[in-house]
């Protein structure tokens, strides 16, 4: 499933040192690492061990207590309101939850952003929603609601909606959760497709091997005691060198029950 692409030499995300929790109590810190652009960079690691925790401060929905997050080379947390609306743009986020509106059809889902955030004419959004949703597959199930499609195709739609505004970074926060194996594999192959025809750079919390072993072209895996990151490099490479015993565990752990599916 694995494509040649080669991620372009320029740093599309670099965090350094970054602390952060809730209410005063610290769940990361001194994080560092840098995604390139055009990577299908991973998040992996234990339940609770801060992955959806680091997510939120690197898109600003919390405030890091330490550390920079740079876009592009660009400071996040030091650009103002309105420079970091701007930035806001050009992420596109999905929640575990998907959150499609219940109410709206997908072709309305899709065009929330561009009705919130453009000044394009009707016309001009059913071009770009008819193009996002027939990216993603989804051609002919303008007029659906939520509720009359499957999860993975809420998925697929929640992606054309995070990829209205053109997104140089979507986050997509547990891309599996409530799929079943083969409907995984199948959002696994949308994201490259994604990646290869788009160039968008992906950064994908994940604990399902499958996903990890079949698109990540890098990870980092987070540890809930060390409160930031104890592995990072290729997962083939950390499944077969690395000596962290919980490394080792996480993956063979996950291997197992991949190998199942
Ligand atoms: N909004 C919040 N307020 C307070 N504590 C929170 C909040 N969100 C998460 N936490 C706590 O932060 C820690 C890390 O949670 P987080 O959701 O980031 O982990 P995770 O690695 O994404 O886990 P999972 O794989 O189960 O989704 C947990 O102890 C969790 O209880």
């Amino acid at each position: 499933m694995k494509t040649s692409t080669k991620p372009a030499d320029v740093n599309a995300i670099e965090v350094e040192g970054l602390a952060g929790g809730y209410d005063g109590r610290t769940i990361l810190q001194d994080v560092s690492f840098t995604v390139k652009r055009g990577e299908i960079f991973f998040v992996i690691g234990g339940s609770g061990c801060g992955k959806s925790t680091l997510l939120r401060h690197m898109i600003g929905l919390h405030q890091p207590t330490a550390g920079s997050v740079k876009y592009f080379g660009e400071d996040f947390g030091a650009a103002d309101a309105a420079r970091r609306r701007e930035l806001l743009k050009g992420f596109g986020v999905l929640y575990q939850s998907g959150a499609l509106w219940s109410s709206l059809t997908l072709r309305d889902n899709v065009a929330l952003p561009l009705v919130e955030h453009t000044d394009l004419n009707r016309r001009d959004r059913e071009e770009i929603v008819a193009l996002k949703l027939a990216q993603v597959g989804l051609t002919g199930y303008e007029d659906h609601f939520p509720s009359e499609i499957s999860g993975g195709m809420k998925k697929r739609a929640g992606l054309a909606r995070a990829l209205a505004l053109d997104p140089a970074i979507v986050f997509f926060d547990e891309p599996s959760a409530g799929l079943d194996p083969v409907t995984s594999r199948k959002l696994d192959e949308l994201v490259l497709q994604i990646r290869e025809m788009l160039g968008t750079t992906l950064v994908i919390v994940s604990h399902e091997l499958d996903s990890i072993f079949g698109i990540a072209d890098r990870v980092i895996m987070l540890e809930r005691e060390a409160k930031g990151i104890i592995a990072e490099g290729t997962p083939k490479e950390l499944a077969a060198k690395s000596d962290d015993p919980r490394v080792q565990e996480f993956l063979h752990r996950v291997a197992r029950a991949g190998a199942k599916a």
